[in-house]
């Protein structure tokens, strides 16, 4: 089998002053896959996909293993974080209008993040991100080129964030709920527009989600956390054969449309998932 893009193996991070670990002995590996992480709000997920950026300078971050493509993240300089950060790999986050530039138009963005990490001529960046965007679906795209963010709808920022973060050809994409500020059809076309680049340029993706049908559909595996630790890790089509309690009571807490309407079941915690985990 061909090496991993990442291996991390027992990562602990804790928040400066915070009383318990926000990640515990989180181990995984990730190759040219799609990896769903799902959990419920503050069981850790974003902080792992921060954690791979080394976007946490002030947190404690142990771990026995953390490499990405033969670099050790843990000791990597700050000087060879931003080698890779934006280049080799990249975080697409919620919403594009936290990560978009106000004052400055969508396009030379694009081309200027390029440009970050290679050394080519404002002429050429600018028609590589054209045809990024045209890439990612985007209509016209040397119309959108020259638009400032408040111009563009969310799924057009979102779309524009992706051509950003690939247009330097990442290894590693870590989208952390890319689509949950957007509408039900243009989740769709955005979900598919990242299933494609997937596919093509065989990168390896992390999918963070609260949605456990998103990551049914879109992802190859998934690892449920809870309480900052993996307590499953199983293949996506399986999902509905969960073992571990906790997945099971995500499961079953999902509202249906349809059928005879009942009260949502309400997660009984046992203390042992925090020790216990079914991988
Ligand atoms: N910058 C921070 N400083 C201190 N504590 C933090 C910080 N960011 C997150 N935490 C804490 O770390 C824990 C994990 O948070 P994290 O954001 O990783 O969870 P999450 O599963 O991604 O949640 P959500 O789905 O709501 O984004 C939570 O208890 C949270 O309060």
């Amino acid at each position: 089998m061909a090496d991993p893009i990442l291996d991390i193996q027992n990562l602990t991070l804790r928040y400066p002053n915070a009383p318990t670990p926000a990640v515990c002995g989180v181990s995984f590996t990730l190759g040219q896959e799609r990896l769903g992480i799902v959990g419920e709000s503050g069981s850790g997920k974003s902080t792992v996909g921060r954690a791979i950026m080394r976007l946490l300078p002030d947190a404690t971050m142990q771990a026995d293993r953390m490499s990405f493509a033969g670099v050790d993240l843990l000791n990597a300089s700050e000087k060879q974080m931003l080698k890779l950060r934006g280049a080799r790999m990249s975080m697409i986050l919620q919403d594009p209008k936290y990560s978009l530039n106000p004052i400055q138009r969508c396009g030379d963005q694009v081309a200027e993040a390029y440009r970050t990490h290679v050394s080519t001529t404002k002429s050429d960046a600018k028609a590589k991100a054209i045809a990024m965007l045209e890439a990612v679906q985007i209509r016209d795209p040397e119309r959108v080129y020259d638009l400032y963010p408040h111009e563009v709808s969310g799924g057009m920022g979102q779309r524009i964030m992706i051509a950003m973060m690939l247009l330097t050809d990442p290894e590693l994409v870590i989208a952390d709920e890319p689509t949950s500020a957007l509408d039900v059809t243009v989740r769709l076309q955005v979900l598919s527009i990242l299933d494609d680049l997937v596919k093509q340029r065989g990168i390896g993706l992390i999918m963070i989600s609260h949605d456990l049908n998103l990551v049914r559909n879109f992802c190859d595996r998934v690892l449920i956390m809870y309480a900052g630790r993996i307590v499953e890790t199983l293949d996506a089509k399986d999902l509905d054969h969960a073992r571990h309690p906790y997945t099971r009571g995500l499961l079953a807490a999902q509202p249906r449309i349809g059928g005879p309407r009942r009260p949502l079941p309400v997660l009984d915690r046992d203390p042992s998932w925090l020790s216990e985990a079914t991988l």
